[in-house]
């Protein structure tokens, strides 16, 4: 115990979590763990959400956390995100297991699958800002953000017409992202006992979903195989002609895809569209890209995967954003045995906490971490390794990561290109929740507008 990285455990079950989520919420838990660093030095022990942890930062801990094999740290999250998840879902998998579901995963997730799904991208986003923009004076920017990129998960990858079940379906997925980060008492009223009532509701759609699907595929009604990602890894069997991932796995892992997909994007374009309204240079070098390919469209043409490579400016932006306000704050990994770290004891067992925004805005690495230069992606090489690290690292690297962009690019060239906006909160404070979550939700004042 001596060797024991420094900090306290706290009390039973609770430890620290409050405390962290508590500064979540007002926005300071970077600050939060920079106050620990001086009271402890750089590795330290706590208590999150039932479990004693570890949490490392820096250059040499992001490389540890995501380059170390399952000999010696395993994915495993908290409690509450297992429970809401499910024990299937590729979070908890390793080894073989955790390849098996990546492979399919990444079969449609891959940069040349989603190349051929731009035109239906694009189709979803002038659909959504026919239905929630045109029209209105006013909007609340996070709300629509997620009800558009919610309803691009559902056609694109779940292949799920629009109706009741997404309905159904929209307000579970939010109520289980909600617990995710929780203290897991299934006690009524709390948050985390409502999460998990909403992912059984969400598992019994999701199997009637897939049902339809398999019967769709047995008798030869669906135009290919291909055509979502629940299909997609209903198709995929062995030599055997077994069915390569089970029921549960694609139930667990398209609610896994929802969670991970969902509130990320919208937050990442929520953020987007406040710092175009906040920051005219960059706005008008964006909307200058975005209008030169615009006017190269015939009228009602889709954008195409050549389209989204003249974007670069705007993806050099949108990689700024995700380093000042990465969605997702952090995660976990458990020591699959006792380990040395830095000349402390990891025991086998205890979680090891990693934060995403330790290296993103350490002045040494980013020079003035508080500015918003995109400059700085110019040459992706001069970003040291296991540094910018919004969509992880190593072996789990994001496999979203491609769907991502081309949903962020698509939807910011039709923002840009048909309406002007300017916000009418009087702060630019935001909250985690987990997920940051900007005053009153972001309302903006908008008006159409013309290509010049
Ligand atoms: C801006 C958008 C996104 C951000 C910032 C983001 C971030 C991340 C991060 C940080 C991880 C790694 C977590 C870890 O190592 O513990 C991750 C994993 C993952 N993401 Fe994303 N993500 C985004 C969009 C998406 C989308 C659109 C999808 C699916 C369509 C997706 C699917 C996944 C999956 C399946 C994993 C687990 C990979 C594995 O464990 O092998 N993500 N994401």
């Amino acid at each position: 115990s001596e060797k024991l990285p420094p900090g306290s455990l706290g009390l039973p079950v609770i430890g620290q979590s409050l405390s962290l989520l508590r500064a979540m919420r007002a926005n300071t838990a970077e600050e939060w763990l920079r106050e620990r660093i001086r009271k402890y030095g750089p590795i330290s022990k706590m208590s999150l959400f039932g479990k004693p942890a570890v949490f490392i930062y820096g250059q040499a801990a992001n490389k540890f956390v995501f380059q170390s094999d399952s000999s010696t740290i395993v994915n495993q999250q908290v409690k509450s995100i297992r429970a809401i998840l499910g024990d299937r879902c590729i979070l908890e998998l390793i080894g073989e297991d955790h390849k098996r579901v990546r492979d399919a995963l990444v079969s449609f997730l891959k940069p040349e699958s989603l190349k051929e799904y731009v035109g239906k991208m694009d189709e979803e986003v002038r659909m959504h800002l026919e239905m929630h923009w045109h029209g209105k004076q006013q909007v609340k920017v996070l709300p629509l953000m997620k009800t558009l990129t919610f309803n691009i998960i559902c056609t694109l990858l779940f292949g799920l017409e629009r109706g009741p079940r997404r309905e159904i379906l929209v307000d579970d997925f939010q109520c289980m992202i909600e617990g995710m980060w929780s203290i897991p008492l299934n006690l009524p009223f709390t948050r985390y006992s409502r999460s998990l009532k909403a992912s059984a509701r969400a598992q019994k759609i999701l199997q009637g979903l897939i049902n339809e699907k398999r019967l769709a595929l047995q008798q030869k009604k669906t135009a290919s195989p291909r055509q979502d990602l629940i299909s997609c890894m209903l198709s995929i069997y062995n030599d055997k002609n077994e069915q390569v991932i089970s029921d549960k796995e694609i139930i667990h892992n398209v609610m896994l895809v929802m969670v991970a997909g969902y509130d990320t994007s919208s937050v990442l374009l929520t953020f987007l569209v406040r710092l175009l309204a906040n920051d005219p240079a960059i706005y008008a070098a964006v909307l200058q890209e975005q209008e030169l390919i615009a006017k190269s469209k015939a009228n009602g043409e889709f954008l195409t995967w050549e389209d989204l490579a003249k974007m670069k400016y705007t993806w050099k932006v949108a990689m700024e954003t995700l380093r000042l306000f990465p969605p997702i704050f952090g995660g976990f990994r458990k020591a699959v045995k006792d380990i040395e770290y830095d000349g402390y004891l990891i025991p086998k067992d205890w979680n090891i906490f990693w934060v995403t925004g330790m290296t993103q805005m350490d002045d040494t690495i980013f020079p003035e971490p508080s500015k918003f230069d995109p400059t700085r992606f110019e040459n992706p090489a001069s970003i040291p390794p296991y540094c910018f690290i919004p969509f992880g690292g190593g072996p789990r690297i994001c496999p979203g990561y491609e769907f991502a962009r081309i949903e962020t690019l698509v939807s910011i060239h039709y923002l840009v290109t048909r309406f002007t906006w300017k916000l009418l909160c009087s702060d630019n404070f935001f909250c985690r929740d987990p997920m940051p979550v900007p005053t009153k939700g972001l309302p903006a004042q908008i008006s159409p507008r013309k290509l010049l």
